[in-house]
């Protein structure tokens, strides 16, 4: 290949964060307008064309601005390419459905993240009604003494139990929140103390979420302490921690108490 060529065709790690970053708001701009635009008397409506709506953008603009790539996506995961593929983007159009559809809530976001090499290369988390977005690109500094009696955030509606435990055991209380990436971006604002998820959850649930907290220097891992691992042939990913670095054996520890009795 000619060296001009090659130039033209090379993607920097720079342009990958700055398109995550670029789509998630964009997408998340269409969210607002349809919410605005829809209201809320059809919840179920709503929530069936917010994610067709930003699927179908995602997929387009992934087509255009990165055609050699695969993509993993909640509404669109028949993508069998992925598993072969060098370069794929996991991808949550709406995460948090159940909230977007309820009037007055910010908890939910738009992910897209770049899983390459094994590992999640670049990634971003936005939250349209909070007028944020997080990214790997420029991650944002995570307070070093956060104030105290921070509350672990779950699941608002499908947290099991043993959760609660698990947050009392470093003086925590378990608090409700919809959308994994809103609780993530709690976690990183020093606004919470932990994400818990445990009970089932899928890889477009968490890619964004993890690949912005970890380049934000949180601990993130499975509740067995593991890596999370990402672009598998089956994306179940079932349970997750996110937390300052400082908590994470505490919390893991504790977790294994609770499920073992031990
Ligand atoms: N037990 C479970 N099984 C499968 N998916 C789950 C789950 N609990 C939560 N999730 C998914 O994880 C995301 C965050 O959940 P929550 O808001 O309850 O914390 C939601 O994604 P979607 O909103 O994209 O469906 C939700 O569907
Ligand atoms: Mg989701």
């Amino acid at each position: 290949m000619r060296y001009v060529e090659r130039v033209l065709e090379q993607v920097t790690v720079e342009d990958d964060h700055r398109l995550a970053h670029r789509l998630a708001e964009e997408a998340g701009e269409l969210l607002l307008k349809l919410r605005a635009e829809s209201g809320f008397a059809d919840p179920a409506a709503l929530k069936a064309a917010g994610d067709r709506l930003s699927h179908e953008f995602l997929a387009a603009a992934l087509a255009a601005e990165r055609p050699g790539d695969a993509v993993l996506s909640e509404e669109g995961k028949a993508d069998a390419a992925r598993l072969t593929a060098e370069r794929v983007w996991i991808v949550d159009p709406l995460d948090g459905t159940r909230e977007f559809s309820e009037p007055g809530r910010e908890d939910w976001a738009v992910h897209v993240a770049l899983w390459t090499g094994g590992r999640l290369a670049a990634g971003a988390v936005a939250l349209p009604a909070q007028g944020v977005t997080l990214s790997t690109g420029t991650p944002p500094p995570t307070p070093d003494s956060p104030a105290d009696r921070l509350p672990v955030l779950g699941s608002r509606s499908r947290s099991p139990a043993f959760l609660t435990q698990v947050a009392g055991r470093i003086g925590a209380e378990l608090a409700g929140m919809g959308s994994a990436g809103a609780k993530t971006a709690a976690v990183i604002r020093g606004d919470a103390r932990a994400y818990l998820h445990a009970g089932g959850q899928y890889e477009w649930d968490s890619a964004a979420p993890a690949a912005v907290a970890l380049a934000a220097g949180l601990h993130v891992s499975r509740l067995d302490g593991t890596p999370p691992v990402y672009n598998r042939a089956d994306p179940y990913l079932p349970d997750l921690l996110v937390c300052r670095p400082q908590d994470a054996a505490a919390l893991l520890a504790a977790v294994a108490e609770a499920t073992t009795g031990s």
